[in-house]
């Protein structure tokens, strides 16, 4: 053992012991290596399945929470605080939960550096109860808005944290795939919502269900997160070498190539903290861990400067906040929240059943990025996705032209013969933008945990996190008087010419990621973006991979 070796490690605010990194067992000292060969890989195993969709019922109640607001809002009537909604109350009653959940993102972060990523779903699952409740029971607009903040700390939380927890337990080869369960879920609870709403909407106090239902599958996941185990890089992280890898044993097949995997992830997460120590000039200085809020303080700041003073993890930061940014500010939202009344508008005579198509739509073009992320990889399935939302967008934004809107909402015509065919353009072009949008930009940033280094993977992702609820409360409170201002032509234009940005900015800085270990990306983005380097190396995996 050499000098530094006796030396404690500290990170996280944890003391390792001085020889963790010579505690191998016998099979472990057979292996030097810690490259992670795991290309040899068929399927993710019936664990990892378990584990997503266990974590994935919290982007179910993600989904299920911002779809049931549209139905919700038209069904309250005078049930609270008895007079009938206000414009105002609408409006705080539905950008508190995004607001709310971005503040809640950046906060969970650090709780999922300290207590675990398990801990944080725990804990979001107790909010969505308590949100759920809350505003089923409430007779007051306060009381409503009280409850949907709620539920927008546990949305918040939920969104950061689960994509975390299944690309830190994911095999690399699926790692794009098992994301991907979660944005199907999310879509999925938008769905359930609508036709929940569309069901509920005539019946008296309906909206109470409709709000209420949401307690039912965090009580379900509540109790199931008591058989899911932690992911292994955190408890790697918090000094607990053993139990990471059990869970690293459940994951990988028992077999020799199996134990052998489970080896070289073990070594490549601890080197990968080593080197994390070691740059942060930790190692040795601070003698003994300290504790206690004043030591957790510090540990933030010092995970928030590593953020942005070292290159590579600055460069993450970058691409995770700018995908999420153009994720919300490409305008998908205000379609989910919107659109009953936007097909009003142009004619539609049933606008709730009609905004279910969009739902849908989203829903099954995010199973086609199932399908294909971890073969084409997330940059193409973007480059070719994005080009399609332009084109959706454009079409609609000239369809508008064509459309004559009548000045009050309330005055608006069903669609008779001769202006029939514009709303149905309408209807096809954004159709073909959520699709556009769901193969890609609608997932793709939740793969952000994989941008980060361990180090600060939990605070990067809650910061792209929190850029998404925050460009995604802009749109929701910007897009009706965008509308006025800018007619529908220009809005609808204005998106396009977001996604021609988020297309140039995503060609020139986002590398390929998929099929790359965690440890693996952030060596990818130590020197610069690596977009040539990593689009190469893809190509030649997949061609040793015969995918
Ligand atoms: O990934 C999700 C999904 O695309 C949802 O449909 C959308 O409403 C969310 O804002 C987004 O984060």
């Amino acid at each position: 053992m050499n000098d530094a070796a006796a030396e404690p490690l500290i990170a996280n605010d944890r003391v390792f012991p001085s020889d963790a990194r010579d505690r191998y067992d016998d099979d472990e000292e057979e292996i030097e290596e810690d490259v992670v060969d795991e290309s040899a890989l068929v399927s993710p195993g019936l664990f990892i399945w378990c584990l997503t969709i266990c974590a994935g019922i919290s982007g179910l109640l993600f989904g299920y929470d911002t779809g049931v607001i549209s139905s919700t809002l038209i069904s309250i009537n005078t049930d609270l605080s008895s007079r009938p909604l206000t414009t105002l109350d609408k409006s705080l009653i539905t950008s508190c939960t995004s607001f709310f959940a971005l503040l809640a993102s950046p906060l969970t972060g650090i709780l999922a550096d300290t207590y675990g990523r398990k801990t944080v779903i725990l804990f979001a699952d107790i909010l969505f109860v308590l949100g759920a409740l809350w505003q089923a029971w409430t007779s007051s607009v306060g009381g409503m808005i009280t409850g949907r903040s709620i539920v927008g700390a546990a949305v918040g939380s939920a969104s950061f944290v689960v994509p975390l927890y299944i690309s830190e337990l994911a095999p690399s080869p699926f790692r794009g795939r098992m994301v991907v369960v979660s944005s199907l879920f999310i879509t999925g609870g938008q769905v359930v919502a609508y036709i929940v709403g569309w069901l509920f909407s005539d019946r008296l106090h309906g909206w109470r269900w409709m709000v209420g239902l949401g307690a039912l599958p965090a009580a379900l996941q509540f109790v199931m997160l008591f058989f899911l185990p932690e992911t292994p890089r955190y408890l790697i992280k918090a000094g607990q070498r053993q139990q990471a890898k059990t869970v690293l044993g459940r994951v990988y097949r028992s077999d020799e190539g199996g134990r052998k995997l489970v080896t070289a992830v073990l070594k490549r997460v601890e080197r990968e903290i080593e080197e994390e120590v070691d740059a942060a000039g930790l190692r040795g200085t601070m003698g003994v861990a300290k504790s206690g809020w004043r030591a957790r303080v510090e540990k933030v700041k010092d995970n928030a400067a590593q953020l942005i003073v070292v290159g590579g993890n600055r460069r993450a930061l970058i691409i995770a906040c700018m995908l999420q940014g153009f994720q919300q500010l490409c305008g998908f939202n205000s379609l989910m929240y919107f659109s009953a009344t936007i097909f009003r508008l142009v004619g539609f005579q049933s606008p709730t059943l009609t905004s279910l198509s969009i739902a849908i739509t989203n829903f099954l073009f995010t199973l086609v990025a199932f399908h294909y992320i971890d073969r084409i990889g997330r940059r193409r399935i973007l480059l070719w996705s994005v080009p399609i939302m332009i084109m959706g967008l454009a079409l609609c934004a000239i369809a508008f032209a064509f459309v004559d809107l009548p000045a009050e909402e309330a005055s608006a015509t069903p669609i008779v013969a001769g202006n029939k065919i514009w709303p149905l353009v309408i209807l096809l072009a954004m159709v073909t933008y959520v699709a556009g949008y769901a193969i890609g930009m609608g997932n793709v940033p939740w793969q952000q945990s994989e941008l980060f280094p361990l180090s600060v993977r939990s605070l990067g992702s809650a910061v792209a996190t929190a850029t998404n609820w925050g460009s995604n409360t802009l749109i929701g409170i910007t897009f009706l008087p965008m509308m006025n201002i800018f007619t529908p032509v220009g809005t609808f234009a204005l998106y396009a010419g977001v996604c021609v940005f988020a297309w140039i900015t995503i060609w020139r800085i986002y590398p390929e990621t998929a099929g790359l270990s965690l440890e693996d990306v952030g060596g990818l983005l130590k020197a610069g973006y690596g977009v040539d380097d990593s689009v190469r190396s893809f190509k030649q995996r997949r061609r040793d991979s015969g995918r």
